[in-house]
């Protein structure tokens, strides 16, 4: 049975991964600075460009190609972007980009877009991402401000601790219930309140348990 579509939601990877961005405005140039922060390798196609940007290619962190798209520009890359301020140029795009089975995304044309962005608020490793399906992308936004301020310093701690205890203790039952009690009342919600000693407390027996175990 084929039931009405709903959008998925992943977070790539794009260490290293080709990118291109068409568009070198300020739309751009906060994608662009988003893709960089990610890793990936920037391409970016536009006849002007801002004065960041500019920067940004004189000091190579991307390459900018001062000239309009062309058919044949999006070959070789994982990723596309779209952001000019001419419809015809994202459709464009995204005749070539569908030829091709690479995903689009092109600013506020949702009815070109393979994938949409959603708002995005980080604290350390943590991602809080709010999407609407393309309805109210100001709703995303002020949703995604609200739940930010529900992200404290004592959850960056929690998780980063929690990454290196998955990275250092061997799989299995033991390793599993301290990731898990790290995040309960014990130990998470104490260092909301701000009583580290106890929480360290439970997280030292927890390990003494699971090395008598092991
Ligand atoms: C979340 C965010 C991410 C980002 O862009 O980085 C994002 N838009 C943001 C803000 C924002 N954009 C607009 C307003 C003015 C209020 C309004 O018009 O509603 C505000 C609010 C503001 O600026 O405060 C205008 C707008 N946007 C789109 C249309 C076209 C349409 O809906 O048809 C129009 C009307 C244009 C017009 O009529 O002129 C379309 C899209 N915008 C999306 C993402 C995708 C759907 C996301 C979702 O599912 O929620 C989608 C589908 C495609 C895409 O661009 O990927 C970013 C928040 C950044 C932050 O967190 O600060
Ligand atoms: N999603 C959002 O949050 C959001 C918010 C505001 C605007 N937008 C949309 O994003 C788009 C870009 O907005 P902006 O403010 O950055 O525009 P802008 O006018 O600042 O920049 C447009 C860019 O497109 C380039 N361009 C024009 N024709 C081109 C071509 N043929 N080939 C390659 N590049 C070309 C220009 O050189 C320039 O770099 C608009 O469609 C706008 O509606 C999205």
């Amino acid at each position: 049975m084929v039931s009405a579509s709903i959008d998925y939601p992943v977070c790539l990877q794009l260490r290293g991964k080709r990118v291109l961005l068409i568009g070198a405005g300020l739309i751009a140039e906060s994608r662009a600075l988003q893709l960089l922060e990610a890793g990936a390798r920037l391409r970016m196609v536009a006849p002007e460009a801002t004065d960041t940007l500019r920067r940004l290619a004189s000091e190579q962190r991307l390459e900018l190609l001062e000239r309009a798209y062309r058919p044949g520009d999006a070959a070789g890359h994982a990723l596309v972007f779209v952001a000019t301020d001419d419809r015809q140029v994202s459709q464009a795009v995204a005749e070539e980009t569908r030829a091709l089975g690479i995903l689009l995304n092109a600013a506020d044309e949702p009815d070109l877009c393979d994938f949409t962005l959603p708002s995005v608020g980080r604290r350390g490793p943590i991602t809080v991402a709010v999407s609407t399906q393309g309805m109210a992308p100001a709703l995303a936004r002020g949703l995604r401000r609200q739940l930010m301020e529900h992200i404290g310093r004592h959850h960056v701690w929690v998780a980063r601790l929690s990454g290196h205890f998955r990275e250092h203790l061997p799989r299995g039952a033991g390793r599993s219930r301290l990731l898990k009690r790290l995040v309960d009342d014990d130990i998470c919600g104490r260092l909301a309140r701000g009583q580290r000693r106890h929480a360290w407390t439970c997280i030292r027996e927890e390990l003494k348990a699971l090395g008598e175990k092991t």
